[in-house]
């Protein structure tokens, strides 16, 4: 579990984040949403520790990671697997190469045991075979694919996925979502996404928190966001008249 705890973050006089707290469960999907500008990704990156936060604390499993130097992070590092948008795969080598990437950095596999890690989470995304083509001869489901055995080739316990979705058609989307949710249920991750598409909200939405503003507005199930009376997450989630009139049915 990863716990937050009155998370601020200021840039400046902006102040992003205003003491946000909540429980992100294992084997759950963990969705951030929220206007453009509501801060989903800074908290993400509060989270991960990209960003440093003014005021609160991050706890994975009980450790308190905000509190860690650079060095005694490293383990609680090793467990997180991170996708971010469009992919981030370095263009100049193979799949298979930018999926053994952390291998290489973090552990100190045999060439045979990465190897056989990239084969296991080619096949886990369904991309058996592809190990030698680049980036470039991908589509952009694909790609997402390729990141995201990436981001499970380190066996992670936490799983960061920024806008999984964006650029992909809505087939391509469930697919991607459909995946995400079969890894975080079969390896119990603990995984959290910020997204801005309805369809992985109600699809995959297990624990949703709803950012307005800077602060938290909602938290909830997908089963209960049909159903809010929450004036802000309404016009937010079902802001045009064809989701309105398909909420009046739910
Ligand atoms: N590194 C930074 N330095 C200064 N301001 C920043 C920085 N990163 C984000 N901000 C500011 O924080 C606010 C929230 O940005 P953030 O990217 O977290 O929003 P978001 O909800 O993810 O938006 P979107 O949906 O458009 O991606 C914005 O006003 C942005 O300008």
């Amino acid at each position: 579990m990863i716990e937050i705890k009155n998370i601020h973050k200021t840039f400046g006089e902006n102040k992003v984040l205003r003491g946000i707290s909540a429980n992100f469960e294992e084997g759950k999907n963990n969705l951030i949403i929220g206007g453009s500008g509501s801060g989903k990704t800074t908290l993400l990156k509060c989270i991960v520790g990209l960003h440093d936060v003014t005021e609160g604390e991050v706890l994975f499993d009980g450790e308190n990671f905000t509190h860690m130097n650079f060095e005694e992070r490293v383990p609680i590092r090793k467990k997180i697997g991170m996708l971010f948008q469009n992919s981030a795969l370095f263009d100049s080598m193979t799949v298979e190469q930018n999926i053994m990437f952390p291998l290489n950095l973090f552990t100190d596999m045999s060439q045979s045991e990465k190897q056989d890690r990239a084969n296991f989470c080619l096949e886990r995304v369904a991309l058996k075979d592809k190990n030698k083509l680049f980036p470039a001869e991908l589509s952009g489901g694909m790609k997402k694919r390729v990141g995201i055995a990436r981001a499970i080739a380190m066996e992670p316990k936490y799983l960061f996925v920024d806008e999984p979705n964006s650029g992909l058609d809505p087939k391509t989307s469930i697919l991607i979502d459909e995946l995400i949710n079969e890894l975080t249920q079969e390896y119990k991750i603990t995984t959290v996404i910020v997204t801005h598409d309805m369809n992985s909200v109600m699809g995959i939405g297990d624990h949703i928190l709803f950012l307005h503003q800077g602060e938290k507005w909602w938290e909830g199930s997908n089963k209960e966001i049909a159903h809010t009376d929450n004036k802000e997450l309404n016009d937010f989630v079902f802001a045009s008249k064809f989701t309105q009139a398909a909420k009046e049915k739910l």
